[in-house]
């Protein structure tokens, strides 16, 4: 496990608990990397010079892996989703991917050895290729993965995102991928009532071109049951990490009003960034 810590590096440099106001410039050159297994202590370099280092929570089907997508896009910086790690895996043939089959399928965890491992690898691909920064999804989905995140790196900044549990299902239900560009869709329209007082919330589907319609796949852990105990699961063991990083105050809490183009502007707007900074960054 020392190992997988080690190997469990930052790509970046972080800032404290700024989201008001941040650049998306790479990192300056001045600036040097923080060794393994050591908080980032870089006093004086002023944070809006630094790349994020976000991670989104929330339940499966919630969206996190869109907006995550989205934001690392106008950001410039990856979006790193353990379960696409852990479906890549699984792809390869490798020899451990058919018992890696056996646990996603029943919507269990993989072992915390076997994440970092994956994800340790992931980041330090992205190193050599001078990535700098991250939004992480799916991860840390235990306390003790985000104990392990914390002594390698800061976080910056939580997003948890949240949808009633009836929305969550109907969205994991619908979900399709295009088996051969990769896109996801989802074919479940929408039109749930508010609980306790909160609003209706009605999302239209994501439906793919004509194209991608005969090449549609379900992913295998997106079946009723499989769905509900994934949700479970995530009561159990992941909603402990929304506490972990609600005492840090780090943990910005987002209730999703409906579909993206009423939640996509929100978002930005909690998140004070624009479209506009999209431009900036690739005209950094
Ligand atoms: N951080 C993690 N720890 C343990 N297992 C993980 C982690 N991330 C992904 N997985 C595995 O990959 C599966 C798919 O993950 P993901 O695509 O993030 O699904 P979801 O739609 O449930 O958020 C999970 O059900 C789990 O088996």
């Amino acid at each position: 496990m020392a190992a997988a810590i080690r190997r469990l590096r930052p790509s970046s440099f972080s800032f404290s608990f700024v989201t008001r106001s941040f650049s998306t410039a790479a990192a300056p050159e001045t600036v040097k990397p923080h060794l393994y297994s050591q908080k980032p202590i870089s006093p004086g370099v002023d944070p809006k010079n630094r790349n994020v280092q976000w991670v989104f929570l929330g339940c499966p089907g919630v969206g996190k892996g869109t907006y995550a997508s989205r934001l690392s896009t106008l950001l410039g910086v990856p979006h790193i989703a353990t379960g696409d790690l852990v479906r890549e895996e699984l792809n390869s043939g490798s020899a451990f991917s058919k018992q890696l089959a056996e646990i996603v399928n029943q919507g269990r965890l993989v072992s915390d050895e076997i994440i970092i491992n994956l994800l340790s690898k992931r980041l330090e691909a992205g190193e050599g290729k001078g990535e700098s920064g991250f939004i992480l999804d799916g991860f840390p989905r235990t306390v003790r993965q985000a104990g392990i995140l914390d002594e390698v790196t800061d976080i910056d900044l939580v997003v948890n995102l949240k949808l009633p549990e009836k929305v969550l299902i109907e969205k994991c239900l619908g979900r399709r991928i295009c088996n051969e560009c990769g896109k996801n869709f989802n074919v479940a329209s929408i039109d749930v009532m508010g609980e306790n007082g909160s609003p209706r919330i009605s999302m239209a589907p994501l439906l793919p071109p004509s194209h991608c319609v005969s090449k549609l796949i379900t992913r295998a852990d997106d079946t009723e049951e499989v769905v509900k105990e994934r949700l479970r699961i995530y009561n159990d063991k992941s909603q402990p990490v929304e506490d972990f990083y609600r005492s840090q105050g780090k943990l910005l809490e987002f209730d999703l009003p409906g579909g993206i183009p009423e939640s996509w502007p929100k978002l930005l707007e909690v998140l004070n960034l624009d479209e506009q900074d999209e431009k900036q960054s690739v005209a950094a």
